[in-house]
């Protein structure tokens, strides 16, 4: 490992090293062990604490098949989806790993007793597969967490469409939080040079999310003007909705839980925000019974910041608790763009506001290969900025975790994989020194 990591920190290494150099039987990884899914059993969701279920083990190097390469990870970082499958919620990710193994031969590999976690990853290319002509060793790559097979005809005018349409490092194995990571070579993207390793590894899968969300004709397909209400808007997915919501032309309504969020929103260039805490929404009586009154005083919150108008998008994701809200202060026609239930996701809302009103719920999911694509362009043209906050070393990764279950974070969380230090990396000193105040914004708050 250390060979490699010297390749990749000389300046004077060539593809042909990087090819000719060994590669190690082992690596360090973040697992999850299946002898351990009931570990948390009968324990209320906020109890369950991935400091216990997460590891640190070492493993073996995965065999490499066709259209995919092996990518030494500089960096990675912390998406909910590594909360999900630390504390074995909603589902085991050991179901999601036995049934790409009953695929093929090749996919059989990922059926293991360990779950190598993470969806997001900056570093290089150490091996190609064959039938891979686009990306070479030594490539300084960022990789999406779309996997496809896109053996049937589903897949081909949106490859999330695909019956086989998987979550790497989520729903298959050999992720982003390791020193190795196997990926196919249609996740690769190139590194924004401007960004240090930790930073490009920091928005893949939100940024991606949030494109195809809020921008993409896929999902909500925002235009100039339009109002957003952006659940979360100093958190992983919300940090880039503000982005392409102000970039775009849009006036987005951030919702946040504190004065700091508050501030930070502020810092991006938002001016529409609700402390949903100070305010103290409780949108459920009980249970059961949700309370139309805070609906509407939400409502009329919203109609302050805009000066009477409703909004035409809302980006939810916290689910159960805010949907019935969500659905309400939606304007005549608008549209409410989900892809997440952080909160529970039995959702109920008023259907009448829905139907009556013309609004449209949507779902969406990640991203197709074209459209992370973009959302990665616009992160290496600096027009989007990486959130990363805090940055962990592989070993902290349970305590990185924790912090985004606990929701104790402010936007990425980034976790350093081989890069032995923060502030590796960076190709276009010039470029970042444009942007420097940007990509700082969220750094150590
Ligand atoms: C990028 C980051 C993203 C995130 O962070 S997202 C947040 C984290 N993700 C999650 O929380 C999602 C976790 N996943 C799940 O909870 C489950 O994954 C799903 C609920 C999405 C799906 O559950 P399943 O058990 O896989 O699907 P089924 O459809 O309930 O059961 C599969 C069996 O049901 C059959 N079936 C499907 N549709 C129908 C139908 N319409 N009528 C009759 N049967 C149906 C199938 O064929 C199959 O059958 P057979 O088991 O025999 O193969
Ligand atoms: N389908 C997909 O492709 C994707 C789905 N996801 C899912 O989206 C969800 C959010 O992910 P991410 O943004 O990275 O997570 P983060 O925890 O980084 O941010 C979520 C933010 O939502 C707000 N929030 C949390 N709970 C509630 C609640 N009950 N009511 C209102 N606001 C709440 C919090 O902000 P505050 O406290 O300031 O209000 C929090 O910071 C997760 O469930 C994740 O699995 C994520 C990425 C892709």
């Amino acid at each position: 490992m250390k060979d490699i990591l010297d390749a990749i920190q000389s300046p004077e290494s060539t593809p042909a090293d990087f090819a000719a150099l060994p590669l190690p039987e082992s690596y360090r990884a973040i697992t999850v062990h299946k002898d351990e899914t009931e570990m948390f059993a009968g324990l209320e969701t906020r109890d369950k604490d991935p400091r216990k279920s997460i590891h640190l083990d070492e493993v073996p190097v995965p065999e490499l098949g066709p259209g995919e390469a092996l990518v030494a990870v500089m960096a990675s970082s912390v998406n909910y989806n590594s909360v999900w499958t630390s504390i074995f919620e909603p589902l085991s990710t050991f179901g999601f790993l036995e049934r790409y193994g009953r695929l093929s031969e090749l996919t059989k590999r990922h059926d293991l007793p360990y779950h190598i976690i993470g969806s997001d990853l900056a570093g290089v290319v150490l091996r190609t597969g064959p039938g891979v002509n686009a990306w070479n060793p030594g490539d300084e790559v960022v990789a999406h967490c779309l996997s496809v097979e896109l053996e049937s005809s589903d897949g081909h005018n949106d490859t999330m469409l695909d019956p086989e349409q998987r979550i790497w490092g989520f729903e298959t194995n050999f992720g982003g939080l390791a020193e190795i990571a196997l990926v196919k070579s249609n996740q690769l993207m190139p590194k924004p040079k401007h960004l240090s390793w930790e930073e490009a590894a920091a928005p893949g899968l939100v940024n991606s999310t949030a494109y195809r969300q809020l921008v993409s004709r896929n999902g909500a397909g925002m235009k100039q003007g339009d109002n957003v209400l952006i659940w979360g808007a100093s958190g992983g997915l919300g940090s880039y909705a503000t982005q392409f919501a102000l970039a775009g032309g849009a006036n987005p309504i951030c919702v946040v839980s504190s004065d700091q969020k508050a501030d930070i929103c502020r810092s991006m260039g938002a001016e529409a925000i609700i402390d949903r805490n100070a305010e103290g929404y409780k949108f459920w009586k009980d249970e059961q019974n949700q309370d139309p009154r805070e609906w509407k005083r939400f409502g009329k919150r919203i109609r302050e910041l805009t000066g009477g108008e409703d909004v035409d998008i809302v980006f939810e994701h916290p689910g159960r608790e805010t949907f019935g809200a969500s659905v309400y202060v939606t304007r005549k026609g608008g549209t409410i763009v989900t892809c997440a239930s952080t909160s529970g996701y039995n959702h109920e809302y008023d259907n009448r506001y829905l139907w009556m009103s013309l609004k449209r719920i949507i779902g969406s999911h990640f991203a197709n290969y074209r459209e992370a694509w973009e959302a990665n362009r616009l992160i290496a043209k600096g027009k989007i900025h990486p959130t990363l906050s805090k940055v962990y070393s592989l070993e902290e990764t349970g305590q990185a975790a924790y912090d985004v279950h606990r929701n104790l974070h402010q936007g990425k969380v980034g976790v350093l994989c081989l890069a032995p230090e923060e502030g590796l990396g960076v190709r276009d000193e010039e470029m970042r020194a444009k942007h420097i105040d940007a990509i700082n914004r969220f750094r150590n708050i």
